[in-house]
């Protein structure tokens, strides 16, 4: 059996806070602001997860308002998401995603972010694609107000 899920995560820039992507950490001269680490590529992923196999979203899940998660790591909680997937005797087809962000020059991350996450999910590099794109200087993210990120997963049941 095969279950597909899609994410969707938007998170505001500003100065003084790390830009974590993907579990990565990026220079540059503002970051994600969250109540967590505000990895917007990392919580599309999740999300994408939690579809798939009918259990919401990381809101549930992790709440906002829970002080257990402010500064949360989105890796650690992208392991005990990826538990539950496994717990239900799933393993990854393939996961796609994009993250729309006027700057900075990610390209020279991508490789980075591609292998941390085929490593959270017990997968293989071409299995994990990730993707990113300004969005022509148009809207929040062209003003470089924030950034968002899609995710879609693929779930194979294992026999
Ligand atoms: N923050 C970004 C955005 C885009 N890229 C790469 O540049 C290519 C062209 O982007 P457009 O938005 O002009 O289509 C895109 O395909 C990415 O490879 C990037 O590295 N970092
Ligand atoms: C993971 C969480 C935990 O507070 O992160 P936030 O930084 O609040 O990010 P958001 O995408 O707004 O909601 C998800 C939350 O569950």
């Amino acid at each position: 059996m095969m279950r597909v899920g899609m994410g969707y995560d938007v998170h505001q820039l500003v100065e003084g806070r790390d830009l974590i992507l993907g579990g990565v950490l990026i220079p540059h001269d503002k970051g994600l602001l969250g109540h967590s680490d505000a990895d917007v590529l990392l919580h599309a992923i999740k999300d994408a997860l939690l579809g798939a196999i009918g259990e919401g979203d990381i809101g549930r899940h992790f709440p906002d308002t829970d002080p257990q998660f402010a500064g949360a790591d989105s890796l650690k909680l992208l392991t005990h998401v990826w538990s539950m997937v496994t717990d239900r005797g799933y393993a990854l087809g393939n996961l796609d995603c994009v993250v729309m962000a006027q700057k900075p020059k990610l390209a020279p991350y991508i490789e980075e972010m591609r292998g941390v996450i085929a490593r959270e999910l017990q997968a293989e590099l071409s299995q994990v694609n990730v993707k990113a794109t300004t969005t022509e200087k148009l809207g929040f993210v062209g003003r470089e107000e924030g950034m968002a990120a899609q995710a879609v997963v693929l779930l194979v049941k294992k026999s």
